[in-house]
């Protein structure tokens, strides 16, 4: 795996940071004019797995084709493991292994001449080649002499790990890495990601699943309509989607008023929302429901009806769209 020093003499505080990163597509005027990412900011620290979530639509993809040098940025500057992508492309990308979303692998190669192929390309000499320590890396030694097109999806996934590891980066990106696997494959993935990541490889990925970034990820940023409306540590971030609200019908008539309900129920944070309604906002990580439940039957209400809501992401979307100024405060801590 990667020495530091093969890449860089000192290694960077953040493997990724991103200034004022600008992307329009299309000409002033066109139809096609899209401002894809507008004035992005992120830093990724070295040795993280870095969650970069979003929408459809909402910047991602641009982000990595910018840092992989696939697509061109309108302005801003990024710099790969310390090394600006304007100043010194070639160092730049040698320093990143991008992962692509679409699982298209040449078929009739084996795993260990499609690496040997990638080595060749990136010109890693034959001495320095590790294809069978990486092959073992992400479980496909057993599969290294084997027909890739008779490779189940999730083990070719696996192989583009694999092809872009070759060249040594220190930082990988995976473009939704788990997207369409299943949850024992997702799991076998994920613990790859975090083998590479304990030898030490800064790892940002994109995702929809908010539980691959609660599982894998120390820093999470959310991206939206090109912008980052949040970025903070995962605890901080998984503090906010801790919420979570019940909803309960009573057999009885309620007052009109909260301060007039049973003093049993003077602990909660609850509402009155129709005649017979209770809402209870609470945390998961308070404790079990049966709290409430157990409160409402002291106040000497019957229980008729009872529903639950989860905070999701697209609860924390909105509520940080809707609510800049403590965006901005979550991306400033
Ligand atoms: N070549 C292009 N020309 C014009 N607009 C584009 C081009 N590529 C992307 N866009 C637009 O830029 C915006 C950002 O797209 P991007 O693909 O970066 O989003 P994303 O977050 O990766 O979404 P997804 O999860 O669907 O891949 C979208 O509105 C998209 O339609």
């Amino acid at each position: 795996m990667p020495t530091e020093c093969q890449i860089r003499p000192v290694a960077p505080e953040f493997a990724l940071e991103v200034r004022g990163l600008e992307k329009l597509y299309g000409r002033a005027g066109s139809p096609r004019r899209k401002h894809a990412l507008k004035g992005v900011d992120l830093e990724v620290p070295r040795g993280s797995i870095f969650a970069l979530l979003g929408p459809n639509g909402a910047g991602k993809s641009t982000l990595i084709n910018i840092l992989a040098g696939m697509v061109n940025k309108t302005a801003g500057t990024a710099k790969i493991w310390g090394i600006d992508i304007d100043e010194d492309p070639r160092q730049a990308r040698a320093a990143i292994g991008i992962v692509p979303q679409e699982l298209n692998i040449d078929a009739f190669f084996s795993p260990r001449e499609l690496l040997d192929l990638q080595a060749g390309m990136y010109g890693v000499p034959k001495s320095e080649r590790r294809t069978d320590e990486i092959l073992e890396l992400v479980d496909l030694a057993d599969k290294a002499d084997a027909y890739t097109r008779s490779l189940s999806g999730g083990m070719r996934r696996r192989l583009l790990v694999a092809k872009a590891m070759v060249h040594n980066p220190p930082i990988l990106v995976l473009d939704e890495p788990t997207a369409g696997v299943d949850i024992e494959l997702r799991r076998k993935l994920w613990e790859n990601v975090r083998e590479l990541n304990r030898r030490g490889v800064t790892i940002l990925l994109t995702t929809h699943y908010l539980e691959e970034a609660e599982e894998l990820c120390d820093r999470i940023a959310i991206i939206n309509h090109g912008e980052v409306i949040a970025c903070d540590t995962k605890e901080n971030l998984m503090r906010r989607l801790d919420a979570k609200t019940v909803t309960v019908t009573v057999a009885e008539a309620l007052p009109e008023n909260t301060a007039s309900l049973p003093h049993a129920l003077a602990s909660f944070s609850v509402e009155i929302t129709g005649p017979q309604t209770l809402v209870f906002a609470f945390r998961k990580s308070d404790g079990p429901i049966a709290r409430i439940l157990g409160a409402i039957a002291s106040a000497g209400y019957h229980i008729q009806d009872i529903s639950t809501d989860e905070s999701d992401l697209e609860d924390i979307f909105l509520e940080l769209t809707s609510d800049k100024q403590e965006a901005g405060r979550i991306h400033a801590a």
